[in-house]
């Protein structure tokens, strides 16, 4: 059965997002959150080791890694060679869509305002990383945006805590949120945090 970016946001309620300076610290990274109870890991490719880390993480056992901060389609196919299950992208445009809705593997690009999820829905996508979220106007925002496109499904990504979690995962269209707070100073520490995220309802 294909896998959807549907089924990808609704595994766990939080998506954690990893920028890995080191590739040894992927492995127990991963580790950690999936036996916290976090699956979908989405490690950004800011850093030169982002590609191996994604390769390290897919030896976990339970994980489901993706790519984040694609912007190019030269890294969309590196992402895709290093093993991405899924491909995030900060923003949408044509060009870095149309490689990656042809290919079908699931994708979660950003949107901040009404034309962006427009051109979204032109494409045939539904579901959408709302970014930056608290930046953009918060909750309050994504409520205005949504009323109007009630297909929509979201990942808020982008100054969410673990306080301010909650309240989005409250909103209906918001199937999961994302962010950078899960991981900790120490692997126990990143185990302990994703537990009490994977705990949040959705
Ligand atoms: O690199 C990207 O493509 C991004 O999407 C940026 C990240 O999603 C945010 O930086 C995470 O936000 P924080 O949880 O506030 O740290």
């Amino acid at each position: 059965m294909t896998v959807t970016i549907s089924d990808i946001m609704q595994t766990s309620p939080v998506i954690p997002v990893l920028v890995v300076h080191d590739a040894a610290q992927a492995r127990p990274m991963a580790e950690a959150l999936v036996k916290g109870g976090l699956r979908v890991l989405e490690v950004t490719l800011r850093t030169p080791a982002a590609l191996e880390a994604i390769a390290e993480m897919k030896n976990v056992e339970g994980a489901i890694v993706g790519a984040g901060t694609v912007v190019s389609a030269e890294q969309f196919k590196q992402a895709m060679d290093a093993g991405s299950e899924f491909i995030v992208s900060p923003g949408l445009t044509e060009t870095i869509a149309r490689p990656i809705i042809d290919s079908r593997v699931p994708f979660l690009p950003g949107i901040a305002n009404a034309g962006d999820i427009m051109r979204g829905l032109d494409l045939g996508l539904t579901h959408f990383k709302f970014f930056p979220a608290e930046a953009s106007g918060g909750l309050k925002a994504l409520k205005a945006l949504a009323a109007p496109f009630y297909q929509a499904k979201f990942c808020p990504t982008g100054g969410i805590t673990e306080a301010s979690a909650p309240e989005w995962l409250a909103f209906d269209p918001v199937l999961c949120v994302g962010g950078s707070w899960i991981v900790g100073a120490t692997h126990a520490e990143t185990e302990t945090r994703a537990h009490a995220a994977a705990g949040l309802k959705a």
